[in-house]
């Protein structure tokens, strides 16, 4: 991964490279700090040992079953469902993937009477198996399996803890389980059982996954200046706190959509505490250069815009035109096009005095993914020390889940109560 700060230098909020140089003091004891956590794998530090921990044969072992599957479902959200989807998109494959990660039943519906049933794997995938929405959607897919005569013991396999519901369903039944690591907090697994069994059942390289991994694991170290992690992260905090309080993800490329979703619920869910964090905001390019763009050059400046490429993609020429006025078009590429428009963005933006970081990488390949994945988690774990917030946990996350339950009768909540306490005022 290739991180380059040089638009945050004369941008308003900015950074000088005198401020970068006196930050980077900091980083220094908060990669100490992270250091340690790594060395006693104490909890969420033990993600960024994944790259060496996440035993790729495994993973193989469990999915072997499914090797002649035209599909694979997962069923999960969050952390659940977002790190494999984000590796899934960016790598595609001959095996289609679907995620059930909402309970729209409407879109639920529409999806099970598309799938071919028959020939589909179901990961049903959830850390403390026990989260409403993903119990509740694999029972929908069960009973819809069972209604077509399929046997669904056959065809789905479960990623769990130890214990809760989803573990005593895998025993009951026989199903062969993978267990979620020790330590590592649902948002920070994608390089993991968690988010690598869909990449394995299409047929992707983990290895090279997890290699990319490492590569970026390998350039953590007391400085900013050396990692592309911590430089991120380091920038990313330290624009926040001079006012860049939303950080706009924008990949231009269409295989990175679902990383700027997962990005987001690395950033919000561990550095939304007490008052402060950054809030991520989704966008891509080119796409969203025809919409969103506007405000992040011409609004306020209270945003950092980040902005991922590939340095090579497959590419596709642009056939020639007798249309004068779009000649220069012909004999270019979809690809050209789209680097330039990256460029005229970034240079936008840097004339607006806006900031933004470039981020790259070689290919959206196995190893590019694997690079981006451990980077953006590091630059959250680093964000998360500078900033002194509990980065691995989420209360408030929680909380909506109690309401949820009790109002389900799943239980005497009294954040419930909070829900027919509501203050109305209904125009109709
Ligand atoms: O994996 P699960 O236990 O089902 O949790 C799935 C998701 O649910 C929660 O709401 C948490 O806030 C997320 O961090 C988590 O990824």
């Amino acid at each position: 991964m290739y991180v380059d700060l040089g638009n945050v230098l004369d941008s308003t909020p900015g950074l000088s490279r005198e401020q970068l140089e006196r930050l980077d003091d900091r980083v220094a004891d908060a990669h100490e700090r992270i250091e340690a956590g790594r060395a006693d794998a104490e909890h969420g530090y033990a993600a960024l040992n994944l790259p060496e921990t996440t035993d790729p044969d495994e993973i193989r072992a469990a999915v072997e079953p499914f090797g002649d599957a035209e599909a694979v479902l997962t069923v999960g959200i969050g952390g659940s469902a977002l790190g494999a989807a984000t590796v899934s998109e960016a790598l595609g494959g001959d095996v289609d993937a679907y995620f059930l990660d909402n309970v729209d039943p409407e879109d639920t519906t529409r999806l099970l009477d598309s799938l071919p049933l028959d020939s589909t794997a179901v990961n049903v995938v959830s850390r403390s198996g026990t989260t409403a929405e993903t119990l509740a959607n694999f029972l929908v897919v069960r009973e819809a399996m069972e209604s077509a005569d399929v046997d669904w013991t056959e065809q789905t396999f479960v990623t769990t803890g130890d214990e809760g519901n989803l573990r005593q369903l895998a025993e009951k039944h026989d199903l062969p389980a993978l267990k979620v690591p020790d330590g590592v907090p649902g948002r920070f697994s994608a390089l993991s059982t968690v988010g690598l069994a869909c990449a394995a059942i299409q047929g992707h390289d983990l290895d090279a996954i997890l290699a990319g991994a490492a590569d970026e694991a390998d350039k953590l170290s007391g400085s900013l200046f050396d990692s592309p992690a911590y430089a991120y992260g380091a920038a990313s905090y330290a624009l926040d706190r001079r006012g860049a309080t939303v950080n706009a993800m924008m990949p231009y490329a269409e295989s990175l959509e679902y990383f700027a979703e997962w990005f987001a619920q690395l950033w919000a869910e561990s550095l939304g505490k007490e008052g402060v964090g950054q809030t991520p905001a989704r966008a891509l390019g080119a796409t969203d250069q025809h919409s969103q763009l506007q405000l992040y050059r011409a609004g306020r400046h209270d945003k950092l815009v980040t902005l991922v490429r590939p340095r090579e993609r497959e590419d596709r020429p642009i056939p020639e035109t007798e249309l004068e006025g779009l000649s220069y078009l012909g004999g270019s590429t979809l690809g050209e096009l789209l680097d330039a428009e990256f460029e005229a963005t970034e240079a936008s933006l840097a004339a607006a005095g806006q900031p933004n970081i470039r981020v790259e990488i070689d290919r959206v390949d196995e190893r590019g993914v694997g690079e981006l994945l451990y980077g953006m988690e590091a630059a959250c774990v680093l964000y998360g020390e500078l900033e002194n917030v509990s980065t691995f946990t989420q209360p408030a996350v929680e909380w909506g889940k109690r309401a949820a339950r009790g109002l389900l009768g799943g239980g005497d909540f009294e954040e419930a109560d909070a829900v027919s306490d509501k203050t109305r005022l209904e125009i109709e």
